[in-house]
């Protein structure tokens, strides 16, 4: 991992009007990681991932800052998103229609995005298009169709090549999977990340998935109401939690709890302009005491690699089935 982080995000606000959805969140993402945003839905995951590239809905006002280092120095990202797009931030989006055109093949498509970024000719440029889409597997044959006539997952395949065809240093990709069925979710999530590691670029994946962040993420963000609960080595995180709502979220995994069909933690998250005071959890939090209903915890570094936001995070068991037994 370097040094340096490539995309440093300080004190990320997002807000609609007085209600602030995401509040003051603060994280790196280095050159060479898989950082996975994860937590309930709600929780500002995908404003968060949009913010990042000036791509939040209308109505949003977005505060802090996100700054990308180059090789001339850091750049504001959200400010040069415009310029960048696809030469060295990308988006992958949860729905491929959105993000792509209804009215042209899907390789014509791509070629046209290799003739935006790069100089070369038509016939070059179709020829990159086609080898983009073999990559991802999109078979020659299906590089004629239109966006409509492909399946979901060989649309999301498509979008994939298009975010990864200028090789950016930065792909962003807000729940890439969500819209598949569980089969072709691991599927499309590999071609993501193999496209990653063969253009060396960094990625933020917004998932629910926690078997995916297991799998494909080097470090993972919980977020809850619009903060942040808990960050570090994915592996160290999901191993042992040290927020009690992560704890939940796993907890949840159980085979027991998904039977079950139990939510991932009992209760549910407050509504953004109806916060209680205090740490957002409290209310849910079997570890919660008085001092968590007064005052919201700051995230703290635990360790050289990690930090949670918990007055309680040294109370929290080694498993997650000790705080919530329910659901394990
Ligand atoms: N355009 C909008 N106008 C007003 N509120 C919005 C808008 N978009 C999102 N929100 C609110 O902001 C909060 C965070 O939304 P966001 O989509 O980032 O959550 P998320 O964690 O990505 O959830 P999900 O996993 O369901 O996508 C939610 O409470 C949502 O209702």
């Amino acid at each position: 991992m370097a040094d340096e982080p490539l995309l440093s995000v300080r004190d990320l606000t997002v807000a609609f009007g007085a209600v602030e959805v995401v509040r003051g969140l603060s994280f790196d993402v280095y050159g060479d990681d898989v950082l996975a945003i994860v937590g309930e839905s709600g929780a500002g995951k995908s404003l968060t991932a949009r913010a990042l590239l000036g791509l939040e809905p209308r109505g949003a006002t977005v505060g802090g800052t996100v700054r990308m280092r180059t090789a001339t120095g850091t750049t504001g990202v959200r400010e040069e998103a415009a310029r960048l797009w696809g030469r060295r931030v990308a988006l992958v989006p949860q729905d491929a229609l959105s993000a792509l055109s209804p009215v042209h093949p899907v390789e014509d498509q791509l070629a046209a995005a290799v003739r935006s970024l790069r100089r070369v000719s038509r016939r070059d440029a179709r020829a990159r298009a086609a080898r983009a889409l073999e990559r991802v597997g999109v078979p020659a044959a299906r590089g004629r169709a239109y966006p409509h006539e492909l399946s979901g997952g060989m649309r999301q395949r498509a979008v994939i090549a298009m975010a990864t065809v200028g090789e950016p240093e930065l792909v962003v990709a807000d729940e890439p999977t969500t819209a598949l069925d569980r089969d072709l979710r691991e599927q499309v999530l590999r071609v993501l990340t193999e496209r990653r590691e063969a253009t060396g670029a960094a990625l933020v994946l917004v998932t629910h998935d926690l078997e995916a962040v297991r799998e494909h993420a080097g470090r993972v963000l919980v977020m809850y109401a619009g903060r942040h609960v808990e960050s570090g080595p994915a592996d160290r995180v999901l191993g042992r939690p040290r927020a009690p709502y992560t704890a939940g979220l796993l907890a949840a995994l159980t085979p027991v709890a998904r039977g079950g069909r139990l939510p991932a933690v009992p209760g549910v998250p407050p509504a953004p302009g109806a916060l209680p005071p205090g740490c957002a959890f409290a209310p849910r939090c079997p570890l919660a005491e008085e001092r968590c209903r007064t005052r919201s915890p700051e995230p703290l570094r635990v360790d050289a690699v990690r930090s949670v936001s918990c007055h309680r995070w040294d109370a929290v068991p080694a498993s997650a089935a000790g705080l919530f037994p329910g659901r394990a």
